[in-house]
């Protein structure tokens, strides 16, 4: 049901003629029981898609918004396993896609297969490894594949067209297309040439393509989103929460 699940959610924005918008927060900030609520309130708000973030110690392409809300979450002592039972707990009343972002070391830990079938018990619709690579997928893919859970994969301003033309052959869910060079977290603005990359990766990819990375306002959303398939929007959304200005994030989706 899973990936479907996500699938059905972008036909949807797509028949009303909108766009996705994806919304990225850590599991853990603010104490694990918060969890239910903030997704909740990310489904009132409209978003498409929630991508939830695993904290982890070492989070090498996390800005500093971002590696401030995974220090948050560590003091919790909140773990993947742990983060996923908590999902299973509420996932019946919820109704967003949920696409868990970890880095590798954190599923080598419980393994790939464990981990493939606690996602599929949290109602998981896919997942996110920053640090592997398509050629290094496959260990991770496999389990997932076998509960339809799909494997995101990424494309960058600095991929040749040769890698865009294989990342978007077979890819599953959406395509994660970084918007800048570098780390996560709001930027004053991008490279004049985006919408023309961005539109040339849509082209031809049989997913939707998602622009992330610097995104923090409904006229950046706008912006992108007239390019590709919709945005993802992290570092803005993790800080309004932070400072309890969660009612603002609806401002956000155009
Ligand atoms: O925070 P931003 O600039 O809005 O970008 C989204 C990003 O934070 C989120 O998708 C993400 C968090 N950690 C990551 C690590 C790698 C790639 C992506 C991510």
């Amino acid at each position: 049901m899973t990936k479907f699940k996500m699938a059905e959610a972008f036909q949807r924005v797509n028949d009303q003629s909108k766009k996705a918008f994806t919304a990225y927060i850590m599991a853990g900030d603010g104490g694990l029981h918060t969890l239910k609520d903030t997704i909740l309130l990310l489904e009132q708000s409209g978003v498409t898609v929630i991508e939830l973030g695993i904290p982890f110690s070492d989070p090498v392409a996390d800005g500093p918004v971002i590696q401030e809300a995974g220090q948050r979450a560590l003091k919790e002592k909140v773990t993947l396993t742990e983060i996923l039972h908590e999902l299973a707990s509420f996932k019946e009343e919820i109704q967003v896609p949920i696409v868990i972002m970890t880095y590798a070391n954190p599923v080598f830990k419980i393994g790939a297969g464990r981990f493939a079938d606690l996602c599929d018990t949290a109602g998981v619709s896919g997942v996110i490894i920053p640090d592997v690579p398509m050629e290094e997928e496959a260990e991770f893919k496999e389990p997932l594949a076998n509960h339809n859970i799909a494997m995101i994969r990424f494309v960058t301003l600095t991929s040749s067209s040769e890698r865009i033309a294989e990342t978007v052959k077979d890819a599953e869910g959406f395509i994660y297309a970084v918007t800048v060079n570098g780390i996560t977290g709001a930027r004053a603005g991008f490279a004049g040439d985006l919408n023309a990359h961005l539109s040339r990766i849509a082209e031809q990819s049989p997913v939707p393509v998602l622009a992330g990375f610097g995104v923090s306002s409904k006229e950046q959303a706008e912006t992108l989103g007239a390019a590709c398939g919709g945005v993802i929007v992290g570092s803005k959304i993790v800080q309004l929460l932070h400072e309890g200005k969660g009612s603002e994030i609806k401002q956000l989706i155009p």
